[in-house]
């Protein structure tokens, strides 16, 4: 018989998922990166089964690890570079030109420090579309994170188009399924407002062809939507819906300006939506109607955006803000749950960005991508309600150590597999790079 080896962790307390919490010591038995079985208290290794890893956490409380459905990772190099303006301003007259001035150095230093940042603060899993994206990827790799990555595309000209046809094919051969799985790749058409409609049914085809999905931002902000009823009659969603893009599994970002038909459309095509308040009240953009889409049935999962409209990248802070912002604003304080809130931000937000069945929560069979908190810290007493604490309490800066398929890539708050000394200096370097 072969001998098995296996990966042990045991923990005080666990969150398994936004129903189960354990709020004794519990074991996590993980071979090949997925949690093979749980039980209560200490393991006692099976006949001929070697424990290759024992991680003996007992003063720590086990989430699974969150998910970030939507950002530009490299945008943290152009964190506090433009504050204080709406969206089309905000890109056109800040962002864009700064963006010409970008490396491959750039991508690849700017990847490296969002990973720091989202490892250490919770994140195992994350979205992407930018540009230069090997480079991304390359840092996605060396990190240990788990990314959903995509060429971000314009089609304003033709070599635009015929150029983001080809980097998009490439980034799917080259990445697509990477790092055994860990890393994923959809297509990326920027918005309704910098692709035309016939080049989103391109870029539609080419996704079915590929047998990849794409993430795509919609309908984000009131200027958005009324010119796209201006210049096609129809809303940015059913314009999408009338390119063929829903043809393909499709992450929507924001959907901050939709109405019911809208909705409408993108339940009867299985649209998922990434709602990103913090970045959407920072813009300017207004607040996305999430009670009417869950009531619908939308899967809607959580993101912060770049790190240039938000502007960090914690989603600790935008699952408060979910599960807050939307009692203030419909009066209603049973409105977004902490248990719904807590969905998005894991097991919903999974699902949004095409994770597999099980992913986003500690059940067995599901990926081993865990969260290990400061069981000790004082946000977490008196402990009425574990899950309540970890929604309405618990911050970033309780985050201790985390697992991504299986393998430890924060240890006691330290990145393990990314020099961040090295990264603080050429991000400097770089800044005054840009500011020139
Ligand atoms: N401009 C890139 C293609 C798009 S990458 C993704 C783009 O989305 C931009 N972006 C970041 N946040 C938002 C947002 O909230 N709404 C729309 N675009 C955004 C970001 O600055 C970047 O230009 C190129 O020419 O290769
Ligand atoms: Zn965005």
């Amino acid at each position: 018989m072969t001998e098995s080896k296996v990966t042990v962790i045991e923990v005080g307390q666990a969150v398994i998922d936004a129903d189960t919490v354990y709020t004794e010591p519990v074991h996590f038995v993980v071979e090949g990166g997925i949690i093979r079985e749980i039980g209560v208290g200490s393991y006692v290794p099976k006949p001929g089964q070697r424990v290759e890893r024992w991680l003996r956490k007992g003063d720590r409380v086990a989430i699974p690890g969150l998910v970030n459905t939507h950002g530009h990772a490299a945008m943290t190099l152009l964190r506090g570079a433009g504050d204080d303006m709406p969206l089309m301003s905000w890109l056109h007259d800040r962002i864009f030109p700064i963006e010409a001035r970008l490396t491959e150095e750039c991508i690849y230093w700017g990847t490296l420090l969002a990973t720091w940042e989202m490892l250490t603060s919770g994140t195992t899993t994350y979205t992407d579309m930018y540009m230069m994206m090997d480079r991304a990827a390359q840092a996605v790799a060396e990190s240990g994170m788990r990314g959903v990555l995509s060429v971000g595309v314009v089609g304003l000209d033709d070599t635009g188009r015929e150029n983001g046809i080809r980097r998009s094919r490439d980034f799917v051969a080259n990445w697509h399924q990477a790092c055994e799985g860990r890393i994923q790749v959809t297509l990326g058409p920027h918005a309704p407002y910098t692709c035309p409609e016939d080049y989103l049914h391109d870029i539609a085809e080419l996704a079915s062809e590929l047998g990849v999905g794409l993430q795509i931002h919609l309908s984000e902000t009131r200027v958005e939507v009324d010119d796209c009823l201006a210049n096609s009659g129809l809303t940015p969603i059913a314009l999408a819906e009338r390119a063929g893009l829903f043809q393909i599994p499709t992450l929507a970002a924001h959907c901050v300006h939709v109405t019911d038909d809208d909705i409408e459309i993108m339940r009867v095509h299985g649209v998922h939506v990434a709602h990103n308040p913090q970045s959407n009240l920072k813009l300017g953009s207004g607040v996305a109607p999430l009670p009417r889409m869950l009531e619908r049935g939308l899967t809607v999962g959580l993101g912060t955006d770049g790190a240039a409209s938000n502007n960090n990248l914690d989603m600790f802070e935008e699952m408060r803000l979910a599960a807050t912002l939307h009692k203030g604003i419909h009066e209603d304080a049973q409105c977004v749950n902490a248990a719904t809130a807590f969905r998005m931000a894991t097991e919903m937000g999974a699902t949004a960005c095409f994770q597999p069945h099980g992913a986003g929560v500690l059940r067995v069979g599901s990926p081993c991508d865990m969260v290990l908190l400061d069981g000790k810290s004082p946000r977490m007493l008196p402990q009425h309600n574990l899950l309540s604490d970890v929604v309405y309490a618990v911050g970033a800066d309780d985050v201790r150590d985390v697992i991504v398929a299986g393998e430890l890539v924060v240890q006691n708050g330290e990145p393990l597999a990314i020099d961040t000394e090295r990264v603080a200096y050429e991000v400097n370097r770089l800044r005054s790079l840009l500011q020139a």
